[in-house]
């Protein structure tokens, strides 16, 4: 990842005016997590990973900058680039400071030279949907003031004194529960923090205490702060609703050529006096595919990310041995295998006479039911041309809710 992310793409300046600060350098004392809290898991991924989730679906591309704890910024940095894709080269991190406006000043200074607009969003928000990142932009774009979101309080609200006795009850139409990102002109905002002479809870507050405007938009109950355990608890339920029965589906293909001095490794099983195949591992395509299957189902990423495929530790290794290791990341990760359905295409070996033998060893080492199909391809093709085999396998896995 690019350490000035500001740098133009070749040829043409693409240089984003829009710059997004990820403040995810806190403790998260009130969540009381293993871990920081953006870098605690929520469902499969962690917190930090689902917040950016809509920052990259945003309608115009923006400089992104998190601002990590120092000890995490290496894992900071694998979490951006993958959610970065393509756009990772105006994405980087930077580590935080000891208060959030610290933090927050960190992230400012890393901004590019191009950026305009300035949002200030808080990792903890996770669940943020990407039309509240647009509304802001484009409030300010049209107002230059700062736009911040907010919605209405819905409780009545007493103001009390230092014995908890209620003084009054404040007219709650007057009130907003702001949220992030909180979004401005970069210019003005950069002065406000320059000249800021004490801490403040949000940056809406810093910038208007420098004599600035701030004006609410509507802002949304998705946007809620992860801040106690039961914020986690609500957060986890809204996402395992998004996919309500806790199944998913993944696919994994692979493909491995002839190659008559090797071994064949089909399925899991050794295949004495048959055409080996070609491989750095054993060449298995049917573990292969399952294991991709596996891994994509849970959103695990796939077997080169997960295993590499040039790994010394795995020059020669079997199958089982990749599919015991993703069995236990889909374990750690919370997911039980339902089903795995794979089919061969090849013209040898003849599979049908070991089919129940590959399915039994295959459902034993998954510990789910295991089917396995071959097929020919009626002589066309590289499977038909005799050149190797291809292996394409499906898999259902459940999420568990402990
Ligand atoms: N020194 C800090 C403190 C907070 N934050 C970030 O500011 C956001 C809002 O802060 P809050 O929810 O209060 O997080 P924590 O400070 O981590 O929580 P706690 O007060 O419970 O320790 C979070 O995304 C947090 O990571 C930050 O980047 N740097
Ligand atoms: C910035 C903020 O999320 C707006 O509501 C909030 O002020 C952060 O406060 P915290 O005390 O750092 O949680």
């Amino acid at each position: 990842m690019s350490s000035n992310a500001s740098s133009p793409k070749a040829g043409r300046d693409r240089s984003p005016i829009v710059g997004v600060i990820v403040v995810a350098a806190g403790s998260g004392t009130r969540l009381g997590a293993a871990r920081p809290k953006a870098f605690a898991p929520l469902g499969s991924r962690t917190i930090l990973a689902r917040s950016l989730d809509p920052i990259f679906s945003m309608q115009r591309e923006a400089q992104v900058v998190v601002v990590a704890p120092a000890e995490l910024v290496d894992e900071a940095r694998s979490i951006v680039t993958d959610a970065a894709g393509p756009a990772a080269q105006y994405a980087s991190v930077v580590a935080g400071g000891a208060t959030r406006q610290q933090s927050v000043a960190r992230g400012l200074d890393a901004l590019g030279d191009s950026v305009r607009i300035v949002l200030v969003h808080d990792a903890a928000r996770a669940l943020t949907p990407t039309s509240v990142f647009d509304a802001v932009v484009t409030g300010v774009a049209q107002t230059a003031a700062g736009i911040v979101p907010g919605v209405p309080v819905t409780d009545t609200i007493k103001r009390v004194d230092d014995d908890e006795v209620v003084v009054e009850t404040v007219d709650r139409a007057e009130l907003r529960a702001v949220q992030t990102p909180q979004a401005f002109p970069r210019a003005a905002l950069a002065a406000a923090y320059a000249d800021a002479e004490r801490e403040h809870t949000d940056d809406a507050a810093l910038f208007a205490a420098a004599g600035n405007t701030v004006s609410i938009v509507e802002g949304d109950q998705l946007s809620f702060k992860i801040t106690t355990p039961w914020d986690l608890r609500r957060a986890e339920a809204l996402e395992s609703s998004a996919d309500s029965t806790g199944l998913r589906t993944g696919i994994g293909t692979d493909v491995h050529a002839f190659d008559d001095a090797a071994e064949l490794w089909l399925a899991g099983l050794h295949w004495p006096g048959e055409r080996g195949l070609s491989g750095h591992s054993d060449g298995d395509p049917v573990c292969h595919a399952i294991t991709d299957a596996l891994l994509s189902a849970a959103g695990l990423g796939d077997i080169g990310s997960v295993f590499g495929t040039s790994d010394p530790e795995f020059a020669g290794a079997h199958g089982d041995v990749f599919l015991r290791a993703t069995v236990q990341k889909l374990t750690e990760a919370g997911f039980a295998i339902s089903n795995v359905s794979v089919q061969i295409i090849g013209n040898s070996p003849r599979f049908s006479p070991r089919r129940s033998e590959a399915e039994r060893l295959l459902t034993g080492i998954l510990s789910a039911p295991v089917s396995v199909s071959a097929t020919t391809t009626d002589g066309l093709g590289f499977t038909g041309r005799g050149e190797g085999i291809c292996a394409i396998a499906t898999a259902i896995v459940s999420r568990q809710y402990s």
